[in-house]
């Protein structure tokens, strides 16, 4: 997974999945979101893969203590999950106190069922400069399966930033996913997989977007694969 450019449709509610599978290739699962996650996943039976999430409160999502792992880890043995998402911080020891050693076993716990590791880094208040940007996806594409970053853009410069660190991460050989948020940002989520961003991100219902900026799921699958080909001439 991930070798190819992926849209997942961001949901907390599973049952929205036959909604997305004309336009995603995959579902964000935002677990911290949901109503009994793991009930939702037992009898889920959906034809798209699964990317779960259990956003960590000190990363911006609603899971606030370490039972976000137990669910991830329960979570991973469901056929169905392709992947999981794990905070970059929780992984290099920069977060609350027992993050650091379930992040690691649950990405062990990944790598034995043959579940793919988004480790994810977000920034919602700015975009850093373009060099730290290339080292903290550098860093997260080092520790798992792909290193996703999503910044807050106030600015034009700041979306040309992030378009430039996806250039330049992936031609050094790393596997990124990037966007910004908010809007002077949002056309990032369109343009960074020219530059080889493989994930993208977007809600099923724009009414539950997951994140400030986002495009409704069918706008940024027609942008996605309208600015990457299928052009009528040369
Ligand atoms: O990390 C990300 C990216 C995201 O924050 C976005 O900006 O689209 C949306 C989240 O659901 C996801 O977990």
């Amino acid at each position: 997974m991930f070798e190819e450019f992926v849209l997942t449709a961001s949901t907390a509610d599973l049952s929205e999945e036959p909604r997305a599978r004309e336009d995603a290739d995959a579902v964000e699962f935002r677990m911290d979101l949901a109503d009994s996650p793991l009930a939702q996943l037992d009898a889920y039976d959906g034809e798209l893969p699964l990317l779960v999430t259990n956003r960590a409160s000190w990363e911006g999502g609603e899971a606030d203590d370490l039972g976000r792992f137990d669910a991830l880890s329960t979570a991973l043995g469901h056929e169905a999950v392709a992947a999981v998402d794990v905070e970059l911080a929780a992984l290099r020891g920069n977060a609350p106190e027992g993050e650091e050693s379930h992040a690691t076993a649950l990405r062990d716990t990944a790598r034995e069922e043959g579940v793919a590791v988004v480790v994810s880094v977000h920034d919602f208040e700015s975009t850093p400069e373009p060099a730290a940007l290339v080292d903290l996806l550098a860093d997260a594409a080092d520790e798992g399966d792909v290193g996703k970053l999503a910044t807050t853009a106030t600015a034009p410069a700041d979306a040309l930033a992030m378009i430039e660190a996806t250039h330049e991460t992936t031609a050094a050989g790393h596997r990124v996913a990037t966007m910004c948020m908010g809007e002077p940002g949002r056309h990032t989520r369109a343009v960074t997989p020219i530059y080889g961003s493989k994930i993208g991100y977007a809600p099923v219902d724009p009414a539950n977007a997951t994140a400030p900026g986002q495009y409704p799921l069918a706008t940024l699958r027609e942008l996605v694969d309208g600015l990457r080909g299928g052009g009528t001439s040369e």
